[in-house]
């Protein structure tokens, strides 16, 4: 079976084309102000046109509320909606029946305790982003290039299709999916030649490379 690819924090059309050229499932596109990937309404309506069918739009929020939702799901064209804050499951739920899309949860994983909170989102979510811990003080909740221990996920299975991320790149890819059993994964930083900026030949490295794990 092969492995599917997220590619996530785009910004320019030209991310948009080589994400679609490399064979990537989803594409996805950042709302939080402090991150050097985050967008306007106009840019990612613009980048979410550019998709061709058959490439999944997701939009990653940070605890957004319905205003901000509304305003990016009316102006976006999406396929999925990513939260990557602190929303409880109940949250999820409400999103997930409020926008009528599917919805992937993101779980920071440093310890074992993490994996017993990510229990808690299988019967609400629709998938599980599977994403290192930020560390205390980090300006963001995620695209940190941070991985953590991949043996504490070795051989788990769930009852909803997840996604392994955190600190993933071309060159050890491969291995986490070998170790991890992943049949998807996700990427930003790892792709990046600088903080938002995507690389066409490192996110062409990365699809070659999660495929051979
Ligand atoms: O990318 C951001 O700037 C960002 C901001 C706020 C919340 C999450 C964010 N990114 C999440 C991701 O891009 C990935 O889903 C994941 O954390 C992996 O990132 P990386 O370790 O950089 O590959």
């Amino acid at each position: 079976m092969s492995v599917k690819v997220k590619i996530c924090g785009l910004s320019r059309p030209e991310d948009v084309a080589a994400v679609a050229g490399a064979g990537a499932a989803y594409a996805g596109f950042v709302f939080f102000a402090r991150s050097p990937r985050n967008l306007t309404l106009d840019d990612a309506r613009a980048l979410a046109l550019e998709a061709p069918v058959g490439l999944a739009k997701v939009a990653l929020t940070v605890d957004a509320d319905d205003m901000l939702l509304d305003r990016i799901t009316e102006a976006v064209p999406l396929d999925m909606l990513q939260l990557h804050g602190s929303e409880s499951p109940g949250r999820v739920a409400e999103i997930k029946a409020r926008y009528g899309l599917p919805v992937m949860k993101a779980v920071g994983v440093a310890g074992q305790e993490d994996l017993t909170a990510l229990a808690g989102y299988e019967e609400v979510a629709d998938q599980i982003l599977v994403d290192a811990k930020p560390l205390k003080g980090a300006a963001l909740p995620g695209g940190n290039g941070l991985a953590f221990d991949w043996r504490l996920i070795a051989g788990r299975k769930w009852a909803r299709p997840w996604m392994l991320a955190g600190g993933l790149t071309p060159g050890n890819v491969a291995e986490a999916v070998r170790l991890t059993g992943a049949r998807q994964v996700d990427v930003s930083s790892g792709v990046e030649r600088a903080p938002g900026v995507k690389d066409a030949g490192l996110i062409r490295a990365f699809v070659e490379a999660a495929r051979c794990g």
